[in-house]
């Protein structure tokens, strides 16, 4: 039989395309792994608490493999991270956060109770599995009820991929993690916070460098009339800190971020400039500073050069931001080796602006722009939402709200809920897009009532979304607070920061032309802040004031996009509430 030209000529030339296609991918294939060096990095990890003498007094801190803060992560661009968590704590549920990872394709992995996954029981293990895309500053955190401020955080720092190059020089690195310490258990801190009358928790006892702080004994009390004794510490206590040891003249690139629960700090270095050139993960157009303000949820990195006088040693200190401030310095020390670290500094340690002075805060905000070459926002948005900030009360409880709606996480995780269509899960009504336009931003609230909702802000996937966060005034007379507000699952271009309420006219002062990617940003008082962002990454993801209390309070919302989108969850993320029948119910 004679095959018809169809027949005979469609399989060999198919073969004849595919094969050698195959055989030159089946070649390549090892050395493109080669070249990108990409690994994956595995980590197993037992939470748990233990006591620990984070600044000097014996406390109970919540810990990873026996260390506080928890271990580093440390990786390269590119390479995957698998962190399988084992929950020791006798009581309680936890989950951690990757806090900076915009988790593309893993939104199951971002750990959030009740929004990306079930909370780990006691005993259980969870497998994180996320790919860290980018070079950059990061950590680690607790993210159910007020974990981070029981101590649950460590750092996440990605170096460039193999072959990379930063844009910037340096001849060695430090890391610090910037957080507050309370003596009073986070547990005692909750009941306070949810109860009638409202018990605050007040401001931290102390600041700790990498876990690191001192109560009762400061290191610079010589220098100062302070009531506390000059420490004498042998250097391998819990508490005692970490120095950082520099060589005259070289370059050093100062790895900051802040886990605090409630601070905002600002951290100098005695006569040092510092160049600061990345935020959050992504470069800056270098600038000079004195001193750097730095919010919960931010990161940053500075370049300092040890050009002073190389017989003598500097301090480092951080120092508290708008909120009048009752907790001492955290310092540590600056050492020009070969000199003794344990030689004093000749001058006191720098002094911190004064807490109220926004001024000096927003000029730095205002100075930071991406590196030229940066992605640009889209010009122009699909939707805008407009997000007031009010603290109001709800059946006599104090709590934060958002377009009146405190954030009351529901039971079933959304992510779940969503995909599969479980509409008894969550208010099915989008949240408020705006307030009223009489709202008095710079009055406490004339009716303080609000309700808790638990809707989320669904997105068109891949749409522009602009959010304009509005401060207000608080509960009482002319009170308004920072917020550092921190996205989930993206980066957002920071447009501007604005006084009083935001207009229409204000549009004409956002910046298109080089505006910063970060995850964090924050709403100084009586201000507004304007982000824009993509919506490009299925999933539900939450978006909220990085304080632990306020958030504690309700001070939150949740975005979704594309959810349907989103590939197989693993099992292990949806074993609670409703989609923990629904699976039960599909398997049988
Ligand atoms: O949420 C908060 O509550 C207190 C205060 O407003 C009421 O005691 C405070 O300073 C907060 O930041």
């Amino acid at each position: 039989m004679v095959p018809t030209e169809g027949s005979m000529i469609r399989p060999i030339s198919r073969g004849l395309t595919l094969r050698p296609a195959f055989i030159i991918w089946c070649i390549l294939l090892p050395f493109i792994r080669l070249s990108s060096g990409a690994k994956t990095r595995h980590f197993k990890w037992e939470v748990e608490y233990m006591y620990w003498s984070p600044d000097c007094i014996e406390n109970v801190v919540m810990g990873i493999n026996g260390q506080f803060p928890g271990p580093t992560i440390r990786a390269k661009a590119g390479d995957t991270v698998v962190v399988e968590l084992t929950n020791k704590l006798p009581t309680e549920g936890v989950v951690i956060h990757w806090h900076g990872i915009r988790q593309l394709g893993t939104p199951w992995a971002d750990g959030t109770a009740f929004i990306s996954q079930c909370a780990i029981n006691s005993g259980e293990t969870f497998h994180y599995r996320f790919k860290v895309d980018r070079a950059g500053t990061y950590f680690y955190h607790g993210h159910l009820g007020m974990q981070r401020s029981a101590g649950l955080y460590g750092s996440l720092i990605v170096d460039v991929a193999e072959g990379e190059k930063e844009p910037f020089h340096y001849d060695g690195e430090f890391n610090l993690l910037l957080s507050d310490w309370w003596h009073k258990s986070v547990h005692e801190q909750e009941v306070g916070l949810s109860s009638n009358p409202f018990r605050w928790i007040g401001e931290p006892q102390s600041f700790l460098i990498n876990g690191r702080g001192q109560y009762n004994c400061s290191l610079a009390a010589q220098y100062s009339n302070t009531t506390s004794s000059q420490c004498t510490l042998r250097g391998n206590e819990q508490c005692a800190p970490q120095i950082l040891h520099v060589s005259s003249n070289k370059t050093y690139r100062l790895r900051v971020a802040s886990s605090t629960a409630l601070a905002s700090l600002n951290l100098a270095i005695g006569n040092h400039k510092m160049v600061v050139v990345e935020a959050d993960g992504n470069y800056l157009q270098p600038f000079a500073v004195n001193d750097l303000d730095i919010y919960s949820g931010e990161s940053y990195s500075v370049l300092i050069t040890a050009d002073q006088d190389p017989s003598k040693n500097y301090w480092l200190s951080i120092g508290v931001r708008g909120r009048l401030p009752a907790t001492p310095l955290g310092l540590t020390i600056l050492n020009y080796q070969p000199i003794s670290a344990s030689k004093f500094p000749t001058s006191p340690p720098p002094v911190t602006p004064r807490w109220d002075d926004y001024d000096h805060s927003k000029t730095f905000s205002k100075s930071i722009f991406a590196l030229m070459g940066s992605p640009k926002p889209p010009t122009s948005y699909d939707r805008r939402i407009t997000l007031l900030n009010t603290q109001n009360k709800i059946d006599g409880f104090t709590k934060w709200a958002i377009n009146n709606v405190s954030l009351a996480l529901p039971p079933t995780p959304y992510l779940g809920s969503i995909k599969y269509g479980l509409r008894n899960a969550f208010d099915q009504k989008s949240p408020p897009e705006n307030f009223p336009d009489n709202y008095d931003v710079m009055r406490p609230p004339i009716n303080p009532n609000s309700t808790t909702g638990n809707g989320v802000y669904m997105f068109g996937l891949n749409t522009t979304v602009d959010v304009i966060l509005q401060n207000a005034n608080a509960l009482k007379d002319n009170v308004s607070e920072i917020h550092p507000w921190h996205l989930h699952g993206h980066d957002f271009w920071v447009l501007g920061y604005g006084e009083g309420k935001f207009s229409t006219k204000d549009e004409k002062k956002l910046n298109f032309k080089n505006p910063p990617l970060r995850n964090t940003a924050v709403i100084f008082p009586y201000g507004w802040t304007a982000l824009r962002y993509v919506a490009d990454n299925p999933g539900v993801w939450a978006f909220h004031c990085h304080i632990e209390p306020h958030l504690h309070m309700g001070m939150g919302v949740v975005f979704a996009e594309g959810v349907h989108l989103v590939k197989s969850i693993p099992n292990e993320a949806l074993t609670c509430g409703l989609t923990a029948k629904f699976l039960d119910k599909n398997r049988g």
